[in-house]
Protein backbone atom coordinates (compact mmCIF):
# COMPACT_ATOMS: atom_id res chain seq x y z
CA UNK A 1 0.00 0.00 0.00
CA UNK A 2 1.34 3.32 -0.65
CA UNK A 3 1.65 5.63 1.96
CA UNK A 4 1.07 9.14 0.99
CA UNK A 5 2.50 12.84 3.63
CA UNK A 6 4.26 15.19 3.96
CA UNK A 7 6.43 16.79 6.40
CA UNK A 8 4.40 20.60 5.69
CA UNK A 9 2.19 19.30 8.42
CA UNK A 10 4.37 20.38 10.45
CA UNK A 11 3.57 23.96 9.96
CA UNK A 12 0.46 23.80 11.55
CA UNK A 13 1.93 23.43 15.40
CA UNK A 14 1.49 25.05 18.22
CA UNK A 15 -1.85 25.83 17.46
CA UNK A 16 -4.54 25.57 20.41
CA UNK A 17 -8.48 25.23 21.35
CA UNK A 18 -10.99 25.78 23.47
CA UNK A 19 -11.63 22.77 25.73
CA UNK A 20 -14.05 22.83 28.46
CA UNK A 21 -14.33 26.60 28.63
CA UNK A 22 -10.48 26.83 28.36
CA UNK A 23 -7.36 27.64 26.04
CA UNK A 24 -5.67 24.36 25.78
CA UNK A 25 -3.09 22.97 23.41
CA UNK A 26 -4.91 21.03 20.75
CA UNK A 27 -5.51 17.47 21.00
CA UNK A 28 -4.99 17.34 17.28
CA UNK A 29 -0.67 17.17 17.47
CA UNK A 30 1.92 17.07 15.04
CA UNK A 31 3.25 13.89 16.84
CA UNK A 32 0.02 11.86 15.81
CA UNK A 33 1.90 11.81 12.05
CA UNK A 34 4.99 10.66 13.43
CA UNK A 35 3.25 7.64 15.52
CA UNK A 36 1.58 6.56 12.51
CA UNK A 37 4.43 6.98 10.24
CA UNK A 38 6.71 4.66 12.62
CA UNK A 39 3.84 2.12 12.88
CA UNK A 40 3.25 1.59 9.40
CA UNK A 41 6.97 2.13 8.93
CA UNK A 42 7.53 -1.02 11.19
CA UNK A 43 5.02 -2.97 9.91
CA UNK A 44 6.66 -2.55 6.32
CA UNK A 45 2.82 -1.47 5.22
CA UNK A 46 4.35 -0.09 1.98
CA UNK A 47 6.60 2.17 0.72
CA UNK A 48 6.42 5.93 1.48
CA UNK A 49 5.36 8.75 -1.21
CA UNK A 50 5.73 11.88 -1.96
CA UNK A 51 2.40 14.35 -2.51
CA UNK A 52 2.56 16.07 -5.96
CA UNK A 53 0.99 19.55 -6.20
CA UNK A 54 -2.65 19.43 -7.85
CA UNK A 55 -3.32 23.65 -6.43
CA UNK A 56 -6.89 24.89 -5.90
CA UNK A 57 -8.86 23.90 -8.87
CA UNK A 58 -9.97 20.49 -7.34
CA UNK A 59 -10.28 21.95 -3.99
CA UNK A 60 -12.93 24.59 -5.52
CA UNK A 61 -14.99 21.64 -6.91
CA UNK A 62 -15.88 21.13 -3.51
CA UNK A 63 -15.50 24.40 -1.21
CA UNK A 64 -16.34 27.61 -1.60
CA UNK A 65 -14.29 30.37 -3.06
CA UNK A 66 -14.64 32.92 -0.35
CA UNK A 67 -14.33 30.40 2.40
CA UNK A 68 -10.64 29.06 0.17
CA UNK A 69 -9.92 32.91 0.06
CA UNK A 70 -10.25 34.01 3.38
CA UNK A 71 -8.17 30.56 4.56
CA UNK A 72 -5.37 31.35 2.14
CA UNK A 73 -5.01 34.88 3.67
CA UNK A 74 -6.30 34.74 7.36
CA UNK A 75 -3.08 34.39 8.99
CA UNK A 76 -2.19 37.75 7.17
CA UNK A 77 -5.09 39.56 8.14
CA UNK A 78 -4.72 38.36 11.83
CA UNK A 79 -1.51 39.32 12.20
CA UNK A 80 -1.82 42.33 10.60
CA UNK A 81 -2.40 44.30 13.51
CA UNK A 82 -0.02 43.10 15.62
CA UNK A 83 -1.37 39.71 17.00
CA UNK A 84 1.79 37.15 16.86
CA UNK A 85 -0.15 34.34 18.54
CA UNK A 86 -1.82 31.75 17.09
CA UNK A 87 -5.96 32.50 15.70
CA UNK A 88 -9.37 31.36 16.98
CA UNK A 89 -12.84 31.92 16.26
CA UNK A 90 -15.08 33.51 19.34
CA UNK A 91 -18.03 35.51 17.98
CA UNK A 92 -20.56 33.66 15.80
CA UNK A 93 -23.91 34.24 13.96
CA UNK A 94 -27.37 33.39 15.30
CA UNK A 95 -30.44 32.50 13.22
CA UNK A 96 -32.30 35.19 12.59
CA UNK A 97 -28.84 37.21 12.10
CA UNK A 98 -26.60 37.85 8.43
CA UNK A 99 -24.69 35.70 6.72
CA UNK A 100 -22.59 38.76 5.53
CA UNK A 101 -18.85 38.53 5.17
CA UNK A 102 -17.12 41.36 7.36
CA UNK A 103 -14.11 43.16 6.69
CA UNK A 104 -13.11 43.03 10.34
CA UNK A 105 -10.84 39.41 10.67
CA UNK A 106 -12.64 38.53 13.83
CA UNK A 107 -15.78 38.28 12.10
CA UNK A 108 -14.07 36.85 9.38
CA UNK A 109 -13.04 34.03 11.48
CA UNK A 110 -16.61 33.66 13.13
CA UNK A 111 -18.10 33.86 9.85
CA UNK A 112 -16.40 30.86 8.35
CA UNK A 113 -16.53 28.44 11.03
CA UNK A 114 -18.63 26.66 13.83
CA UNK A 115 -16.71 26.16 16.59
CA UNK A 116 -13.73 27.25 17.91
CA UNK A 117 -11.63 23.91 17.51
CA UNK A 118 -10.15 25.72 14.07
CA UNK A 119 -7.07 27.30 15.44
CA UNK A 120 -4.70 29.35 12.62
CA UNK A 121 -1.18 29.62 12.98
CA UNK A 122 1.49 30.75 10.40
CA UNK A 123 1.66 27.30 8.54
CA UNK A 124 -1.89 26.37 8.79
CA UNK A 125 -2.49 27.07 5.50
CA UNK A 126 0.48 25.41 3.67
CA UNK A 127 -0.33 22.49 5.95
CA UNK A 128 -4.10 22.21 4.78
CA UNK A 129 -2.71 22.27 1.05
CA UNK A 130 -0.08 19.84 1.63
CA UNK A 131 -3.48 17.89 2.93
CA UNK A 132 -5.13 17.88 0.10
CA UNK A 133 -2.46 17.02 -2.27
CA UNK A 134 -1.90 14.05 -0.55
CA UNK A 135 -5.62 13.04 -0.88
CA UNK A 136 -5.31 13.81 -4.34
CA UNK A 137 -2.61 12.07 -5.17
CA UNK A 138 -3.86 8.94 -3.63
CA UNK A 139 -6.98 9.46 -5.95
CA UNK A 140 -4.23 9.38 -8.95
CA UNK A 141 -2.66 6.33 -7.63
CA UNK A 142 -5.81 4.37 -7.04
CA UNK A 143 -7.04 5.81 -10.80
CA UNK A 144 -3.81 4.49 -12.39
CA UNK A 145 -4.59 0.90 -11.15
CA UNK A 146 -3.52 0.87 -7.50
CA UNK A 147 -5.93 -1.67 -5.48
CA UNK A 148 -5.36 1.07 -2.26
CA UNK A 149 -3.65 3.80 -0.78
CA UNK A 150 -3.40 5.89 2.55
CA UNK A 151 -3.31 9.36 2.62
CA UNK A 152 -1.69 10.49 5.54
CA UNK A 153 -3.53 13.81 5.96
CA UNK A 154 -2.81 16.14 8.48
CA UNK A 155 -4.97 18.71 9.51
CA UNK A 156 -8.19 16.19 9.27
CA UNK A 157 -11.13 17.39 7.00
CA UNK A 158 -14.56 15.95 7.46
CA UNK A 159 -16.01 18.48 9.41
CA UNK A 160 -15.04 20.66 7.13
CA UNK A 161 -18.16 22.28 4.96
CA UNK A 162 -18.35 23.62 1.50
CA UNK A 163 -18.05 27.22 3.37
CA UNK A 164 -17.15 26.20 6.87
CA UNK A 165 -14.40 25.07 9.03
CA UNK A 166 -14.49 23.25 12.35
CA UNK A 167 -13.37 20.84 14.71
CA UNK A 168 -9.95 20.87 13.66
CA UNK A 169 -10.44 20.62 10.41
CA UNK A 170 -10.35 23.09 7.21
CA UNK A 171 -10.55 21.44 4.09
CA UNK A 172 -12.38 18.14 3.22
CA UNK A 173 -9.79 15.95 2.56
CA UNK A 174 -12.46 13.19 2.17
CA UNK A 175 -14.48 15.28 -0.26
CA UNK A 176 -11.89 16.89 -2.31
CA UNK A 177 -10.91 13.11 -2.94
CA UNK A 178 -14.46 11.76 -3.76
CA UNK A 179 -15.41 14.57 -6.19
CA UNK A 180 -11.79 14.05 -8.24
CA UNK A 181 -12.26 10.13 -8.73
CA UNK A 182 -16.31 11.44 -10.38
CA UNK A 183 -14.02 13.54 -12.34
CA UNK A 184 -11.78 11.28 -13.01
CA UNK A 185 -14.65 8.95 -14.33
CA UNK A 186 -16.11 7.00 -11.55
CA UNK A 187 -19.76 7.03 -12.19
CA UNK A 188 -20.47 6.58 -8.21
CA UNK A 189 -18.27 6.54 -4.82
CA UNK A 190 -18.73 5.87 -1.26
CA UNK A 191 -17.22 7.30 1.66
CA UNK A 192 -17.60 5.79 4.80
CA UNK A 193 -16.60 7.34 7.60
CA UNK A 194 -15.27 5.29 10.62
CA UNK A 195 -13.78 8.30 12.74
CA UNK A 196 -15.83 8.88 16.56
CA UNK A 197 -17.51 12.26 15.68
CA UNK A 198 -20.19 12.43 12.88
CA UNK A 199 -18.61 13.53 9.80
CA UNK A 200 -20.67 16.28 8.94
CA UNK A 201 -19.00 18.42 6.65
CA UNK A 202 -18.94 15.52 3.87
CA UNK A 203 -22.23 14.85 4.87
CA UNK A 204 -23.30 17.87 4.26
CA UNK A 205 -21.28 18.68 1.00
CA UNK A 206 -22.94 15.27 -0.82
CA UNK A 207 -26.26 15.50 0.52
CA UNK A 208 -28.36 16.13 -2.12
CA UNK A 209 -25.90 14.25 -4.78
CA UNK A 210 -27.07 10.64 -6.03
CA UNK A 211 -23.35 9.94 -7.06
CA UNK A 212 -21.52 10.07 -3.61
CA UNK A 213 -22.94 7.85 -0.93
CA UNK A 214 -21.77 8.82 2.90
CA UNK A 215 -21.86 6.49 5.58
CA UNK A 216 -21.11 7.66 8.86
CA UNK A 217 -20.61 5.31 12.02
CA UNK A 218 -20.18 7.49 14.97
CA UNK A 219 -20.63 9.13 18.66
CA UNK A 220 -25.17 10.18 19.09
CA UNK A 221 -24.71 13.78 18.51
CA UNK A 222 -27.53 13.89 20.49
CA UNK A 223 -24.31 13.34 23.91
CA UNK A 224 -21.34 14.56 21.48
CA UNK A 225 -19.49 16.62 19.14
CA UNK A 226 -21.17 18.06 16.64
CA UNK A 227 -24.11 17.60 18.31
CA UNK A 228 -25.76 19.50 15.27
CA UNK A 229 -25.69 16.71 12.30
CA UNK A 230 -25.70 13.31 12.25
CA UNK A 231 -28.81 11.90 13.72
CA UNK A 232 -30.48 8.52 12.08
CA UNK A 233 -32.78 10.48 10.30
CA UNK A 234 -30.76 12.20 7.93
CA UNK A 235 -30.92 10.42 4.52
CA UNK A 236 -30.15 12.78 2.28
CA UNK A 237 -32.55 15.39 -0.12
CA UNK A 238 -33.85 15.84 -3.31
CA UNK A 239 -31.46 13.75 -5.53
CA UNK A 240 -29.31 12.92 -3.03
CA UNK A 241 -32.25 10.85 -1.10
CA UNK A 242 -31.11 7.71 0.09
CA UNK A 243 -27.41 8.36 -0.08
CA UNK A 244 -26.82 8.94 3.11
CA UNK A 245 -26.84 6.64 6.09
CA UNK A 246 -26.08 7.79 9.93
CA UNK A 247 -24.99 4.96 12.44
CA UNK A 248 -25.23 6.85 15.76
CA UNK A 249 -24.05 5.09 18.60
CA UNK A 250 -24.32 5.57 22.75
CA UNK A 251 -21.27 6.41 24.56
CA UNK A 252 -19.32 3.69 25.61
CA UNK A 253 -19.97 1.22 22.11
CA UNK A 254 -17.24 -1.20 21.99
CA UNK A 255 -16.94 -3.69 18.85
CA UNK A 256 -19.87 -5.71 19.36
CA UNK A 257 -22.23 -2.30 18.72
CA UNK A 258 -19.92 -0.69 16.53
CA UNK A 259 -19.15 -3.98 14.54
CA UNK A 260 -22.87 -4.46 13.64
CA UNK A 261 -22.66 -0.85 12.86
CA UNK A 262 -20.10 -1.66 10.12
CA UNK A 263 -21.45 -4.65 8.92
CA UNK A 264 -24.86 -2.45 7.87
CA UNK A 265 -23.06 0.11 6.10
CA UNK A 266 -21.08 -2.37 4.32
CA UNK A 267 -24.23 -4.03 3.16
CA UNK A 268 -24.82 0.00 1.93
CA UNK A 269 -22.25 0.20 -0.03
CA UNK A 270 -22.09 -3.37 -1.53
CA UNK A 271 -25.48 -2.58 -2.46
CA UNK A 272 -24.35 0.78 -3.59
CA UNK A 273 -21.64 -0.78 -6.31
CA UNK A 274 -19.42 2.00 -6.10
CA UNK A 275 -16.17 2.56 -8.59
CA UNK A 276 -14.30 3.74 -5.66
CA UNK A 277 -14.11 3.74 -1.89
CA UNK A 278 -13.24 6.34 0.32
CA UNK A 279 -12.44 5.52 4.33
CA UNK A 280 -12.41 8.53 6.43
CA UNK A 281 -10.25 7.16 8.89
CA UNK A 282 -10.64 8.83 12.48
CA UNK A 283 -8.96 5.83 15.65
CA UNK A 284 -10.55 8.33 17.94
CA UNK A 285 -12.77 4.97 18.81
CA UNK A 286 -10.38 3.48 21.12
CA UNK A 287 -11.11 2.98 24.39
CA UNK A 288 -8.10 5.89 25.57
CA UNK A 289 -8.90 8.18 23.38
CA UNK A 290 -8.74 11.51 25.74
CA UNK A 291 -11.61 13.38 24.02
CA UNK A 292 -13.83 10.64 23.00
CA UNK A 293 -16.12 7.84 24.52
CA UNK A 294 -15.89 4.49 22.74
CA UNK A 295 -14.26 1.38 23.55
CA UNK A 296 -12.66 0.11 20.64
CA UNK A 297 -9.44 -2.13 21.76
CA UNK A 298 -6.63 -2.32 19.18
CA UNK A 299 -7.33 -5.92 17.67
CA UNK A 300 -10.92 -4.29 16.89
CA UNK A 301 -8.65 -2.27 14.11
CA UNK A 302 -7.98 -5.48 12.21
CA UNK A 303 -11.40 -6.92 12.07
CA UNK A 304 -12.23 -3.23 11.05
CA UNK A 305 -9.76 -3.59 8.00
CA UNK A 306 -10.88 -6.93 6.94
CA UNK A 307 -14.51 -6.29 7.08
CA UNK A 308 -13.88 -3.29 4.44
CA UNK A 309 -11.24 -5.53 2.18
CA UNK A 310 -14.51 -7.98 2.03
CA UNK A 311 -15.51 -5.07 -0.19
CA UNK A 312 -13.30 -5.60 -2.75
CA UNK A 313 -13.54 -1.99 -3.73
CA UNK A 314 -10.57 0.38 -4.46
CA UNK A 315 -9.78 1.67 -1.49
CA UNK A 316 -8.63 5.55 -0.30
CA UNK A 317 -7.48 5.61 3.22
CA UNK A 318 -7.86 9.27 4.42
CA UNK A 319 -6.17 10.24 7.71
CA UNK A 320 -8.78 11.69 10.31
CA UNK A 321 -9.16 11.97 13.67
CA UNK A 322 -7.53 9.64 16.69
CA UNK A 323 -6.23 11.87 19.57
CA UNK A 324 -4.50 8.74 21.92
CA UNK A 325 -1.59 9.39 20.49
CA UNK A 326 0.70 6.89 22.49
CA UNK A 327 -1.78 3.93 20.46
CA UNK A 328 -2.67 5.84 17.52
CA UNK A 329 0.58 4.04 15.11
CA UNK A 330 -0.83 1.02 16.41
CA UNK A 331 -4.51 1.25 15.56
CA UNK A 332 -3.82 3.12 12.15
CA UNK A 333 -1.66 0.59 11.17
CA UNK A 334 -3.93 -2.48 12.51
CA UNK A 335 -6.71 -1.23 10.20
CA UNK A 336 -4.39 -1.06 7.12
CA UNK A 337 -2.84 -4.49 7.98
CA UNK A 338 -6.32 -5.90 8.30
CA UNK A 339 -7.46 -3.63 5.22
CA UNK A 340 -4.41 -5.53 3.37
CA UNK A 341 -4.95 -9.40 4.48
CA UNK A 342 -8.55 -8.89 3.75
N1 LIG B 1 -16.56 17.90 24.06
C1 LIG B 1 -16.46 17.79 22.62
C2 LIG B 1 -15.33 18.62 22.09
C3 LIG B 1 -15.11 18.30 20.61
N2 LIG B 1 -14.08 19.12 20.06
C4 LIG B 1 -13.82 18.93 18.62
C5 LIG B 1 -13.55 17.51 18.27
C6 LIG B 1 -13.10 17.39 16.82
C7 LIG B 1 -12.78 15.96 16.44
C8 LIG B 1 -12.23 15.85 15.08
S1 LIG B 1 -12.09 14.17 14.49
ZN1 LIG C 1 -13.11 12.55 15.48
Amino acid sequence: MQIIHSPRHLGHSGHVELMNGRVVPAFEKPERVAMILRAVGERQLGPFVDPTAHGLDPVLKVHDEAFIRFLSTAWQQWTADGRDFPALPSFWKAPGMRAIEPDNIDGKLGHFSFDAGCCIVAGTWDAVQAGADIALTGVDLIADGQPNAFALCRPPGHHAHAGTMGGYCFVNNAAVAAQSFLDRGAARVAVLDVDYHHGNGTQSIFYDRPDVLVCNIHADPMQEFPYFLGYADEAGQGPGEGFNANFPLPWGADFEGWGAALEAACVLVADYAPDALIVSLGVDTYKDDPISQFRLDSPDYLKMGARIAKLGLPTLVVMEGGYAVEAIGINVANTLEGLLQG
